[in-house]
């Protein structure tokens, strides 16, 4: 997505902190480190850790920005720019939320107003990439879907993500200044289907760093998202396909770790 009224220097001054974050020494970063989904702050460095036979090569800071807004206090001069920025990605998926909603003939504010979306759970998610002497042997993040109604994406020029159509996997190019923006599980469980939550994964590289952000919008976490009425029609051959489930449930099944968390709430189908 590109004329999203977000400016270049603030995309280019949060990826600037980001890099600056993750350059800190180690113990300082370490002050973060937790397993908890719900610690607000949240660094985890994944490089040696090991899935099957793979080795997840990333490191990450997770950090709840909304409904409140939390952040680390260095390095200096980071929370303030990334706050300005969490607004500026609020303020787009808004706008695009409304577009959906009459997109998909309902009134303006249908998804917002069914999801609690001013209380919505939005995170600050960004992955650091270092090169991987072996990088066929090593995934920066595997196959999944996003949990939210939209992520939206930004990264430094290197590419790295993939998105998965038809059961082939395609790169997807850096745009500078560009949103890419990712329907989440929310989305196709709103529109009962009618938005794919797209599945999608990063690889790494041999000679250079790659950083991304994912700005993760959801619905609050006590609101349960269902299929919306406006969109069933069972008579007509359009049953609702999944059930609702209350937001912060539905994230604490990630710890299951299943690849498609879709699975939870999908309607089983008689035979
Ligand atoms: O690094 C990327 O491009 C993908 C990140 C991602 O999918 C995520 O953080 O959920
Ligand atoms: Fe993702």
């Amino acid at each position: 997505m590109v004329n999203h009224g977000v400016s270049e220097k603030l995309m280019k001054e949060v990826l600037e902190g980001c890099q600056e974050f993750f350059n800190l020494p180690v113990e300082e970063k370490m002050e973060f480190a937790g397993r908890d989904i719900w610690q607000p702050i949240r660094f985890g460095t994944g490089v040696d850790v090991k899935v099957e036979k793979f080795f997840f090569w990333r490191d990450f800071l997770k950090v709840i920005v909304h409904p409140q807004f939390h952040f680390p206090n260095k390095p200096e001069g980071f929370s303030e720019v990334a706050g300005e920025y969490c607004k500026s990605t609020r303020d787009v998926t808004t706008e695009l939320l409304k577009g959906i909603s009459k997109g998909l003939g309902l009134e303006e504010c249908y998804i917002e107003k069914k999801t609690n979306f001013d209380a919505g759970f939005q995170l600050f998610a960004v992955n650091l990439y270092p090169p991987c002497p072996q990088p066929e042997l090593a995934i920066g993040i595997p196959a999944h879907t996003d949990h939210s109604l939209l992520t939206l994406l930004i990264e430094n020029e290197i590419g790295g993500l993939q998105i998965q159509h038809n059961g082939e996997w395609f790169n997807v190019n850096p745009v500078p200044n560009s949103f890419l923006v990712n329907t989440g599980d929310h989305l196709e469980i709103l529109s009962n289907g009618r938005y794919k939550s797209v599945s999608h994964r990063a690889v790494v590289n041999n000679t250079a760093t790659r950083i991304s952000i994912a700005a993760p919008h959801g619905p609050s976490l006590e609101t349960a998202v269902g299929p919306a009425p406006e969109l069933v029609d069972g008579e007509n051959g359009r049953p609702a396909i999944y059930m609702p489930m209350k937001f912060k449930d539905y994230l604490e099944r990630l710890l299951e770790g299943r690849p498609c968390n879709l699975d939870h709430v999908r309607v089983p189908v008689a035979e």
